[in-house]
Formats: C-alpha cells, structure tokens, sequence
C-alpha cells in the first residue's frame, strides 16, 4: 500500500531543478529522503506538504490527488515538522501542542473539547512530555523542545507524519533517543513517517525505506540493506568508503587518504 506517490514531478526554483521525480512511499513504514545538501530534499517534503507547487506531475495521498484535499483535511492527513531552526512562541508544551487540534475547529474556535484533551494528553506521553505539560517551550532544552514540536504534530491525529531533519542540534544520544519514540510510534500506531536525515547509518538503521536524491533527480530507492554499500556512496555522495552491517545498523568506514600516523 502506498501512502505517497509522486508522479515525474519538475519543478525549477532559480538555477536549481527537481527533475522527474517519480517515487512511492509505503504506508505505515519509516522512510528516510537522504543525499547531499542542496540536492532538493527539503523542497521535495515541501511539495508533498503543499507548501510549494510543482511545474508539472501529480502526487497522490492515499491515491487522492494532494491538491483535491480541502486544506482542513488535508491538515488532519498529513503532519509536518519543518526545520528546527524556525523559531516557536513562548507557550507551555501543552499550549504547542494544543495547536496540533487547530485542522479540527472552526475559524476562531479555541476551546478544547474533552476528546482534544486526550489526544492532547496521549500525544505528551506518546513523547514523554506530559510531565513538562506546563513549562514554557523556552526553558526546555533542545531534545526536550524537539519532542514538545512533535507532541504537537502527534495531536494533529494525522496518519502521515513528516519530518525535515528531526536529530539536528541533538548531541547522539538524544539523537537515538528521538529516533527510537519515532520507531515506537511507527511500530505501536502504524504512522507513515517520513524524514530526511543527514546520518546515513542512522537513516539505514531506522528506516524500512531509502530515497536518495542527487542534483535533483532520485538517484536510488528501496531498502537500506538493498542499496546502502561502496558504490551507493561513491555515486550519491562521491565518497570512497566501506559499509559493513552490524545486525540492522551499518557501520560507514571512509577510506582515509591521509593517515595521521604517517
Ligand atoms: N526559495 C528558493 N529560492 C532559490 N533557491 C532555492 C529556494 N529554495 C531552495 N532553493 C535551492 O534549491 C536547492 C535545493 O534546496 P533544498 O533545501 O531542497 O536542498 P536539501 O537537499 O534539503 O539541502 P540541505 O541538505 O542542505 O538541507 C538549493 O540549491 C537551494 O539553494
């Protein structure tokens, strides 16, 4: 089953170019957008999430086409969770993510319904929030304002959830820790989840599904242990380096030019 398909999308924002991209993303499984900066990654979440229009192709949630959901259904379909670096209002965590009810009112309507608080509530444990519920977004630390972000996109009661770079600012702990909720939450609720990571090893490790985009163009699709070996990284990234898995975790070991004990 297929939760997203983009269909020969183009799409030119000033010297850079999205060309044919055409690629499925299944339901209820991880999926992880990887490749070099620049290469169009984030434009691609910004395209299945409307936030920009495509020159041409069609992508389809759930086989419907994107842009014939109505926005508010839209919004109760598909989640997203932009780059961390926007900043959030100064708002307790159960403020935030009482934003995540907004696709379900009216037009001025704030009141939060029982039904809103408990999804409110089980979005907070879903993440280990609840217990900060009435601690201001800017006294938290980075992990902890990190899952407030996504307590709010859980309250959105979406089946899609979409992430651009979750784990950046984390140091490696909590870096494993987000992408452990988010392996619990995809195994515990079946959630579509969609991300695009930097950390190969751990897009590979945590994802069921690999997309890897090059100069704007899907350069490599399937599972991690399917696609992820020397050849994969010297044409996506060109790097000289060797990938050995260790169980379900590949270990990336570059193939150093210059050794420092010379
Ligand atoms: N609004 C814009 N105006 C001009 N160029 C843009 C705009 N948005 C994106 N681009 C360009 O499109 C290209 C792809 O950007 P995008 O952010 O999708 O890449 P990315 O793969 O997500 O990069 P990174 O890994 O560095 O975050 C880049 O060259 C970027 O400068």
């Amino acid at each position: 089953m297929t939760a997203i398909q983009t269909k020969e999308i183009e799409l030119g924002i000033g010297h850079f170019h999205l060309k044919d991209i055409s690629c499925s993303i299944p339901t209820g499984k991880i999926t992880s957008i990887v490749g070099p900066n620049g290469s169009g990654k984030s434009t691609i979440l910004k395209l299945i999430t409307r936030l920009t229009k495509q020159t041409s192709g069609e992508i389809f949630i759930h086989d419907k086409q994107a842009n014939k959901y109505s926005l508010k259904k839209f919004s109760q379909t598909v989640s997203m969770l932009p780059q961390s670096k926007d900043g959030l209002p100064n708002l307790t965590v159960k403020e935030l993510a009482a934003y995540g009810r907004s696709p379900y009112k009216k037009l001025f309507e704030h009141r939060l319904t029982k039904n809103d608080e408990e999804i409110i509530n089980r979005a907070m444990e879903m993440t280990g929030m609840k217990k900060y519920e009435d601690r201001l977004i800017h006294t938290l630390s980075g992990g902890e304002r990190q899952r407030a972000r996504i307590s709010m996109a859980l309250a959105q009661s979406t089946d899609i959830l979409i992430l651009d770079e979750p784990t950046t600012f984390l140091d490696i702990s909590h870096q494993f820790e987000l992408l452990e909720m988010l392996k619990h939450i995809n195994e515990k609720f079946q959630m579509t989840i969609v991300m695009v990571l930097h950390d190969l090893q751990q897009a590979a490790a945590y994802s069921h599904h690999l997309i890897a985009i090059k100069n704007g163009r899907v350069q490599a699709m399937g599972s991690p242990e399917s696609i992820l070996d020397s050849q994969f990284l010297k044409e996506i990234y060109g790097l000289d380096a060797k990938v050995q898995f260790d169980g379900e975790f590949p270990i990336i070991i570059p193939i150093m030019k210059n050794s420092r004990r010379n």
